[in-house]
């Protein structure tokens, strides 16, 4: 975790795509904790985590954004080099950003997402669910203040998307999380703030009261989740 808390991060403006308005003005300010981005396919949701991020994406901010130096990133693919370890997967990004990776707390890490003794399998021979949490684990080895999820967990069964969502949770404490999600419960379970884009515009949602992570077998989740699902398509 970052021993500084997290600075202000803020994105505001409008976003246009060859031309034409994508997302309508808009401010998004991010603090520690978790906030979740819904919206119906093709609202710009995956765009405008590019533009926080500084990827590449053909639309344009028509505005400002603060962001810390470091920032994480978490898609549906893993993005794993198959000729590479589990070990040097994990350490890879900050290879590539210059940094020399400290190859002790490679090994911790991937113990905390519970991999211990998997630093030299290649990614072949992990299951899905196990190469996500790689993914997880060469995330944190970055010590980024703020993480982008881009539905990184949407590929995955039930049974490991909720571990997936509890041991993320878990291990991103402390930091800004922003994930987009297409899932309500997920969106639910997990944001202390939550967003749906969609008619390009931005809109806060109230988020369930209580404690996050909420349990999925809490009753409210399941009728918040049928009611902001029933939204979203009335929108769409
Ligand atoms: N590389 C690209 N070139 C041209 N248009 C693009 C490109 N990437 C995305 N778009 C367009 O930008 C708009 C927003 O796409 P974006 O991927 O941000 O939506 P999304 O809400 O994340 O959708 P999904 O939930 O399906 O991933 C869409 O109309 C899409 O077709």
């Amino acid at each position: 975790m970052p021993d500084s808390p997290v600075p202000n991060i803020e994105v505001s403006g409008t976003i246009t795509l060859e031309g034409r308005v994508l997302v309508d003005a808009f401010d998004l300010a991010l603090e520690a904790g978790w906030t979740c981005l819904l919206g119906p396919s093709g609202s710009g949701k995956s765009t405008l985590l590019r533009l926080l991020a500084g990827l590449a994406t053909p639309a344009r901010l028509l505005g400002q954004k603060a962001v810390p130096e470091r920032i994480g990133w978490m898609a549906q693919t893993d993005l794993m080099q198959p000729r590479l370890t589990v070990l040097q997967n994990v350490m890879l990004l900050e290879k590539l950003a210059g940094r020399r990776p400290d190859q002790a707390r490679a090994i911790d890490l991937l113990a905390d997402v519970g991999l211990q003794g998997y630093q030299g399998s290649y990614p072949d021979k992990l299951s899905g669910g196990q190469r996500q949490r790689v993914a997880l684990a060469r995330t944190l080895m970055s010590d980024a203040e703020l993480i982008l999820l881009d539905e990184p967990f949407s590929s995955l069964d039930p049974v490991n998307r909720a571990l997936m969502q509890e041991l993320a949770y878990q291990q991103f404490a402390g930091r800004a999380v922003l994930l987009v999600t297409h899932d309500p419960t997920e969106a639910l379970r997990l944001g202390r703030n939550i967003w749906l884009l969609s008619n390009r515009k931005l809109k806060k949602i109230n988020p369930l009261s209580g404690e996050t992570p909420h349990g999925l077998s809490d009753p409210s989740l399941a009728l918040a989740a049928a009611e902001l699902l029933t939204q979203i398509r009335g929108e769409t």
